[in-house]
């Protein structure tokens, strides 16, 4: 199968430089890879850096050293020295980041939010409206909701409209940060069989899911990462 990230020596601290540039170490030389169709689920305790490595994989921290190779359209681009133009294109393209909160903006309704991906890469306007009603009635979002903004939407509904805006075109990484932390269990199981087609359509992923029962059916692999706690 293709690797699709390739992680190789990978650190990081972070300084406290409004706190007397106290040195925090996270974790030392991690080297992993994920390929196409795996799952590899973060596992570690609370404060154990899954969070950091997850945005480290999507370019928004910066490791204190390594590499991170991603495989983006054919070739494989180190990310953390990839200049802003070429991590914004991975981005679109590529790596997809579904984090816990959905990004609220004013005025644009539901339905909207997740069509905007079909139509950023050339799904034509009926079929993307259909693909997105198709998949905001699957999470059970309540029709009513669908031509509203969600800034007033429960914690939970707004977590399906993300989810919802991230596995309408999955990307070929996904990054997942705590997909079902405000869902109840029906609504977990859809965020899980999504996740399931989602490789099987040969997407790799990367998660941090603190629910047992959904780490366990996503996982075809794990990480721990306290196994490269940086000696203090
Ligand atoms: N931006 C930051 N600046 C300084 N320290 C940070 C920053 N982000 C994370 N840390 C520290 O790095 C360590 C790892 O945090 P991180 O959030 O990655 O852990 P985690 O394993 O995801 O924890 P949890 O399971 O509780 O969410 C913690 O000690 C945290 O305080």
């Amino acid at each position: 199968m293709t690797t699709m990230i390739h992680v190789e020596n990978v650190a990081k601290h972070f300084t406290l430089h409004n706190q007397g540039g106290v040195r925090l170490p996270v974790f030392d030389n991690v080297n992993f890879s994920v390929a196409a169709g795996e799952a590899l689920v973060l596992a570690g305790a609370s404060g154990a850096g899954k969070s950091s490595l997850l945005r480290i994989l999507y370019g928004n921290y910066r490791p204190s050293a390594g590499m991170i190779a991603i495989t983006h359209a054919g070739r494989q681009i180190d990310i953390v020295s990839a200049v802003p133009r070429t991590v914004l294109d991975i981005r679109r393209r590529t790596l997809g980041f579904v984090s816990q909160f959905l990004r609220v903006i004013p005025r644009v309704s539901a339905l909207d939010i997740v069509r905007d991906p079909l139509l950023a890469r050339g799904v034509d306007a009926l079929e993307a409206s259909e693909r997105a009603k198709a998949m905001l009635a699957r999470l059970n979002l309540p029709e009513r909701l669908w031509g509203l903004a969600p800034a007033t939407f429960s914690g939970g509904e707004q977590q399906r409209v993300n989810i919802a805006r991230s596995f309408v075109d999955p990307s070929p990484i996904m990054l997942i940060d705590e997909p079902t932390a405000s869902l109840d269990a029906a609504n977990r199981d859809i965020v899980v069989a999504l996740i399931a087609e989602a490789r099987a359509k040969g997407c790799a992923i990367v998660g941090i899911f603190h629910d047992e029962a959904v780490r366990e059916a996503v996982a075809t692999r794990y990480l721990d990462i306290t196994d490269f706690r940086k000696a203090a």
